[in-house]
């Protein structure tokens, strides 16, 4: 078979699934999603220990779908919790991977997408790139400021769906990303939900450890109550760091990360599952609001995407209660993959230089 030269594979390692796929240039030649439940998952103690059991799933599917490896040009994996860096498409480099593998900013499933795509890239002889790593940070000075001379305040976020999302939305309207001011929000296993102002994500609340709760996160919490919590002696230093990142939000209520199984308990008549489905959407809204008054009110339109934004009732529960600032467009699912394997593109055909990360 003859090589093609502009054949990638992209890996999106994400809470509860590992999204994949390969594209020839900007056609798809298959994408799969394959879901991990919290059984999967916690055999693992560190999300590094996940490596081969997810790099296995990924050259399973391969296999499945007849790609051979060799014919592969380059891979593109989702970036991790790196040091904060502006948006862009940067080749996988030692120091990238040390950082990854100690994990010094924090635990999450994208930290393993550079270090797959780095171990198949080069068995293959072949680049390996990331692009708009959840730590892409364009925030103003005045929005790192927690309050605590101690602690400031970081981003990180779905900064690759949102940005591939809010340039789509702003072409729709026949302007360049660059001219348009949007609130963009990302419902996913986290939740992000960011100021746009002409093009750069001003402020987010950390999808890690603030703003509202998600599928499997807490969001904010009241910190004294948490921090008498803390000192409780009811729970070890990773057992509690555990429950607000990977075992709070829906999980924590109802042993769930699914937004649909909610639903279908709300539908059912459970009452628990229909207040904290409603929260939810109430603490986005509120995140959103406080997001407008960011932008001075100056907002185009408010962009819903990720997987909950299929969900119709709190699509309609958030909108209720921000369609007053400004025109809601709901973008459901993520454009991660395709959103990798563009940015690979733009420095494979020379029309951007890939960033070093140092
Ligand atoms: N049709 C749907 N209706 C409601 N929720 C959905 C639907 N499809 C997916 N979800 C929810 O979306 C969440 C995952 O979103 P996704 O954007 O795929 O997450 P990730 O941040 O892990 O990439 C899960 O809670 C899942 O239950
Ligand atoms: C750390 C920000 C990105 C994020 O939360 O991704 P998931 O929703 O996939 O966990």
């Amino acid at each position: 078979m003859a090589l093609s030269k502009n054949r990638i594979l992209v890996i999106n390692p994400g809470a509860t699934s590992t999204k994949m796929g390969v594209f020839e240039d900007e056609a798809l030649l298959f994408k799969r999603t394959v879901d991990h439940s919290v059984q999967d998952l916690q055999e693992f103690a560190k999300v590094v220990d996940q490596y081969q059991y997810r790099l296995d799933l990924a050259l399973q599917v391969l296999k499945e779908e007849n790609i051979e490896i060799k014919t592969l040009a380059s891979i593109v994996g989702r970036g991790g919790l790196l040091k904060s860096l502006p948006g862009g498409t940067y080749k996988v480099n030692e120091k990238m991977i040390e950082d990854l593998k100690k994990a010094e900013r924090g635990e999450h499933a994208s930290n393993l997408g550079a270090v797959m795509a780095s171990d198949l890239a080069g068995q293959l002889n072949v680049p390996a790139f990331i692009v708009d790593p959840v730590s892409v940070d364009e925030m103003e000075p005045v929005a790192r400021i927690s309050g605590l001379a101690d602690i400031e305040r970081i981003s990180l976020s779905h900064a690759l769906n949102m940005k591939a999302v809010a340039r789509k939305v702003a072409q729709e309207m026949d302007k360049a990303y660059e001219d348009v001011n949007f609130v963009v929000v990302h419902l996913g296993t986290g939740v992000s939900v960011t100021p746009h102002k002409r093009g750069k994500m001003i402020d987010v609340n950390n999808a890690k450890a603030e703003g509202p709760f998600s599928p499997d996160r807490c969001g904010g919490l009241p910190a004294d109550q948490l921090v008498k919590l803390c000192f409780s002696g009811k729970y070890t230093y990773d057992e509690l760091k555990e429950k607000v990142s990977s075992k709070g939000g829906f999980y924590s209520y109802f042993g769930t990360t699914d937004a649909r199984e909610v639903e279908a308990m709300a539908a059912a008549g459970n009452e628990k599952a229909n207040i904290v489905l409603e929260a939810l959407a109430y603490q986005v809204a509120k995140e959103i609001g406080a997001m407008a008054a960011v932008l001075e009110g100056d907002v185009d339109k408010i962009i819903l995407t990720g997987g909950i934004a299929y969900s119709k009732r709190i699509v309609a529960d958030i909108a209720k209660r921000v369609k007053f600032i400004a025109p809601i467009e709901v973008v459901p699912g993520e454009e991660e993959l395709e959103s990798l394997a563009l940015g690979a593109l733009r420095v494979i055909r020379g029309e951007e230089e890939a960033a070093i990360y140092s």
